[in-house]
């Protein structure tokens, strides 16, 4: 039955890079000939995916399978926890909501049986695939956690695993950290760690190498590799973590600038991405007034407590100085919690993500929300359907993308729609065509959509459109494999695959 080999990477800390790792080895075995698949016990991640059957899993794990070239199963990611609000979140097994929970009933009622799932599902994973590729979580070194361990050295128990511990350099204390992580492992668990990545390293590896050499020597384990920082490689990031101290896409010479509102509990926030990859676009993330500036476009991203983050809005002055904007002309875009936003009137009579009950959105749309227990979580084709003459170029394109959500928005005035998606229509237009909000995650990588939409801008600034030369989809593949040429470059793969008994 549980023929697969497996490999883990587990890390020193939280966003070390084990992810990017993870999706590199995923690819390079994909590009050898493997059968491989990812896996992620549990992930903690506002930043999710759904697979072709309609259920949510973490990003990364779904990003991953694309980059083993096979489709994403909730197997990869069986429990996926999305904090709502402080010390509570939604906890999804196997892709639905499971239930709203504190920390500390998680830890208590729930952890106990989650072990099952987690290993019912891997040893699903590991007769169905060659090779498993698993993901920690945090570190393994949280004593406090331990006992109820099912993301880090109990899992790599489970699956038989070999470990490759990730350590971050570019923040300081690489060698203490690994060190320290193997001072904390119990015998057994530090047995398992056949090697160290050092990842996001920027300088002279001459400089770096005594160290290198002094590690290999104390802890008798060897170093894999030592990966420079990637730069513009076009991975989606796991998560809003690394959204803190990501750089925004930044080129003041472009003919767009998009500022993007830096929501609190910002979900999905890789919607923005394909915006990124115009060469005539930059985005911003803003997170006050004076970072808005005097954008061509504020873009509300999806958000997992949509009220709270209004509240922001309201709290940082934003929502005013978005008024003030949308108010000179500059265009609005709400994705998912954003559209809801945009709209005149949200409640949430059963306290589905806070505690506020009731709040008046911004008013940019006649459109009302109510958050309802049931989610929808769907992955959606239609059409560009609204009538307005300024989109008469975007009429009938086709787009993709996929729904998270519990809130249901209606109109409250007539108002036109925007998607035609099978018998129902989706998204809302204002009067004058400049305003628009769509459930659609994804909306921005359908590349004609994207361009024509773009070019209603340049148009405005009396610039000539550009054609739709960016194909989001062939640039992911051509970035997973350039991520796996630079992992080749950067570790020794033959270790690797010694490593995880695959030679
Ligand atoms: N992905 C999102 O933006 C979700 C929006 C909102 N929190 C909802 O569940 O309805």
């Amino acid at each position: 039955m549980s023929k697969a080999k497996t490999i883990m990477f587990q890390g020193t800390a939280s966003d070390v890079g084990k992810s990017i790792i993870t999706t590199a080895v995923c690819r390079i075995f994909y590009q050898d000939g493997f059968k491989t698949a990812p896996y992620k016990s549990q992930n903690m991640a506002l930043n999710s995916y759904v697979t072709l059957c309609g259920k949510e899993i973490g990003r990364a794990q779904g990003v991953q399978a694309e980059a083993c070239g096979i489709t994403a199963t909730t197997d990869m990611n069986p429990i996926l926890i999305k904090p709502t609000r402080d010390m509570t979140a939604q906890v999804v097994v196997h892709g639905r909501p499971h239930a709203e929970m504190s920390a500390r009933r998680y830890r208590e009622e729930y952890l106990p049986i989650a072990g099952t799932i987690v290993r019912d599902a891997l040893d699903r994973l590991k007769s169905e695939y060659e090779v498993i590729v698993i993901e920690g979580a945090g570190s393994p070194a949280e004593i406090n956690l331990k006992d109820r361990d099912i993301v880090n050295m109990r899992l790599a128990g489970w699956a038989d695993a070999p470990v490759v511990l990730v350590a971050d350099i570019d923040r300081g204390g690489v060698f203490a950290s690994i060190v320290g992580t193997l001072e904390l492992l119990e015998e057994h668990e530090r047995s398992r760690v056949k090697g160290f990545i050092i990842n996001k390293f920027r300088g002279d590896i001459a400089i770096l190498q005594p160290g290198l050499d002094w590690l290999e020597q104390r802890t008798g384990i060897p170093v894999l590799g030592v990966v420079p920082h990637l730069n513009g490689i076009d991975i989606e990031a796991e998560d809003s973590v690394a959204l803190d101290h990501q750089q925004d896409n930044l080129n003041s010479d472009a003919d767009i600038d998009v500022a993007v509102i830096r929501l609190p509990r910002i979900s999905n926030f890789t919607d923005t991405d394909p915006l990124g990859a115009e060469p005539d676009v930059q985005v911003r993330y803003v997170q006050s007034p004076e970072e808005l500036g005097n954008p061509d476009v504020i873009l509300l991203p999806g958000t997992k407590n949509t009220l709270a983050d209004l509240g922001f809005l309201r709290e940082t002055g934003l929502a005013e100085a978005i008024r003030k904007r949308a108010a000179s002309g500059t265009r609005l875009v709400g994705i998912c919690g954003g559209y809801q936003m945009l709209g005149a009137r949200l409640s949430d009579p059963h306290q589905v993500e806070s505690e506020e009950g009731k709040a008046a959105g911004l008013g940019f749309l006649p459109a009302e929300t109510v958050f309802y227990p049931d989610k929808r979580t769907e992955r959606v084709r239609g059409t560009v359907a609204c009538n307005h003459p300024e989109w008469l170029e975007l009429q009938g394109i086709s787009v993709e993308g996929y729904e998270i959500h519990m809130g249901r928005t209606d109109k409250l005035e007539p108002v036109e729609g925007l998607f035609q998606i099978g018998g129902h229509e989706d998204g809302m237009l204002s009067a004058d065509g400049r305003i628009w909000g769509t459930y659609l995650h994804g909306i921005f990588e359908n590349d004609e959509f994207r361009r024509k939409w773009l070019n209603l801008i340049r148009q405005d600034k009396g610039l000539a459109p550009l054609p739709t030369d960016i194909h989001f989809q062939s640039r992911k593949t051509a970035a997973f494999d350039r991520l796996a040429d630079h992992a080749r470059a950067h570790l020794d793969i033959d270790k690797l695959y010694r490593i995880a008994g695959l030679k």
